[in-house]
């Protein structure tokens, strides 16, 4: 079978031309010739040349290639990625060796043979296939790399805030950002710490590369360097295919890792040595690839626990907190509270089609006084589930299931104790929780979940993978399901 080519034949020996396009023709899908180098801008006008076969002499006795070396030079400045085989005369190859430093791919001399000739083309034209593979995948990375980047625009919006402490972390975002400086930044879930992760992405010099963000507490023990550092075909039992790591993926862009303090001790280790080495041996593999990310971490641990050698490495923790960002929970800046609302509020009305004339006196005292132990995300879920249920214009308090401020005011969950007897916290804990328990003997399966997915929250302190490993539910799954319950 034909190879799908087009091979240009350009030289000044009409005899040459016409056996090299008999020879060649049986060969490749397309061949055509030319025996005046001057037609050559007109037919990459007309033309999309795989491989050019290029003489080095034009007219009789002719041995400097000095025309070759023109024509070649031309042919590179009408299509810099052309690939093209230069014929020589008999011991011409000083000659040739210049040509292929100024760009030449290979060179093929006179007198020639037939399977050598077919075997040098059949090569420039793999190249050829390979270098256009190589580009389209490179678009297409770059199409990608918008398109997510675009996504994450639209899904990670501004950081609403008045407090005077969030203006200080604003302010440390974007003094952080244009540096390639590693950030650590902290705070309870749903505090907005990805969203602050995307806002130094965003106002970084990286913002046209990829922000990847990947969940530490998401990935199995066993498949984290698979994941993070990629494999080769057969590195083992299920590994069909090459893979790129995360590492890898994220080259020139901002790598985002979350839930940090998920990481157990001996995964640790290794993240740091990839971390320090700046290359990757993907599984399988015995040679280092280099990659150029910058890191940002983000974990919901106290920084008690953090600097706790005995649950994290502190030398790792030192590389990635050259810049700490703590986010504080919503209980701690009140004023960010209503504001926040506000702009759900806006939003959700908009996505589900609702007039709103805003929210009641009695709701806006209730949402001021609530000890938000979901943060940001709990607020928003709460503005969207009453949203959606009201039946009136403003949102009023039974639209909500808020704890009254009485309530809010007993201790904060997340104000235990770090290590708490698990049996005497979820004792003490139904007792301040405002979640209604279930009844004895109710068999309502929707109010059972939503009991057994507030009681995990309660006793893992909002720790949303903690409490979904205890749920046998992935983080995704129960973030969904606290949506639907208004957790
Ligand atoms: N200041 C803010 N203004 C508006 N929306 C916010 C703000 N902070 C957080 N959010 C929203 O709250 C939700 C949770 O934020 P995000 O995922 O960044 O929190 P997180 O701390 O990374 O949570 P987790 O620890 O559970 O991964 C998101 O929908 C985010 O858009």
């Amino acid at each position: 079978m034909k190879t799908d080519a087009h091979i240009l034949i350009v030289d000044d020996d009409q005899d040459i031309l016409v056996a090299s396009k008999l020879l060649l023709k049986r060969q490749f899908s397309q061949v055509t010739i030319c025996n005046r180098p001057e037609q050559i801008p007109k037919l990459f006008s007309e033309n999309d040349f795989d491989v050019i076969l290029l003489d080095m002499n034009f007219g009789p006795g002719e041995s400097s290639g000095e025309q070759g070396f023109y024509w070649l030079d031309k042919i590179l400045n009408i299509k810099p990625d052309s690939i093209i085989v230069m014929i020589t005369a008999h011991g011409g190859v000083d000659v040739a060796v210049e040509a292929m430093k100024l760009g030449a791919t290979d060179f093929i001399a006179k007198p020639w043979q037939n399977e050598k000739v077919i075997a040098t083309l059949s090569t420039a034209v793999q190249l050829k296939k390979s270098r256009t593979e190589a580009e389209n995948l490179k678009v297409a990375n770059q199409t990608l790399v918008q398109v997510t980047n675009q996504l994450n625009q639209v899904q990670a919006q501004e950081i609403i805030s008045q407090s005077a402490t969030m203006t200080n972390v604003q302010s440390l975002i974007a003094r952080a950002a244009p540096t390639d400086a590693n950030v650590l930044i902290l705070g309870e879930n749903g505090t907005g710490k990805e969203l602050a992760a995307n806002a130094l992405h965003n106002q970084s010099k990286r913002c046209n590369n990829i922000f990847m963000s990947v969940d530490l507490g998401a990935i199995a023990e066993s498949l984290f360097e698979s994941e993070l550092f990629g494999h080769k075909k057969g590195a083992f039992t299920g590994a069909h295919h090459d893979r790129v790591g995360k590492l890898q993926a994220a080259n020139g862009g901002t790598l985002f890792l979350d839930e940090l303090g998920n990481l157990p001790l001996h995964l640790q280790a290794k993240l740091l040595t990839v971390l320090e080495q700046r290359q990757v041996t993907p599984l399988g593999a015995n040679k280092a690839v280099p990659f150029d990310v910058r890191v940002i971490a983000a974990t919901n641990m106290k920084k008690t626990e953090l600097t706790n050698e005995s649950k994290f490495r502190q030398d790792l923790l030192f590389r990635l907190n050259t810049v700490e960002i703590n986010l504080p929970p919503l209980r701690e800046r009140s004023e960010d509270i209503l504001p926040i609302a506000q702009h759900y509020l806006t939003l959700y009305c908009k996505k589900y089609g609702k007039a709103s004339k805003g929210i009641s006196k009695d709701a806006k005292n209730a949402i001021l006084h609530d000890s938000w132990p979901g943060n940001i995300r709990a607020l928003r879920h709460a503005i969207e589930r009453a949203v959606i249920l009201t039946e009136h214009d403003e949102l009023t308090l039974s639209d909500f299931q808020l704890s009254s401020p009485e309530q809010s005011k007993k201790p904060n969950i997340n104000n235990l104790p770090t290590k708490p007897d698990v049996n005497n916290q979820l004792s003490t804990i139904s007792d301040d929780v405002s979640v209604s328990p279930v009844n004895e003997g109710e068999l309502n399966l929707e109010a059972i979940e939503k009991h057994a997915i507030s009681t995990a929250l309660k006793k893992h302190r909002y720790n949303i993978s903690h409490s979904a490993k205890e749920l046998g539910l992935t983080r995704a799954a129960l973030y969904r399901r606290m949506e639907k319950h208004g957790l």
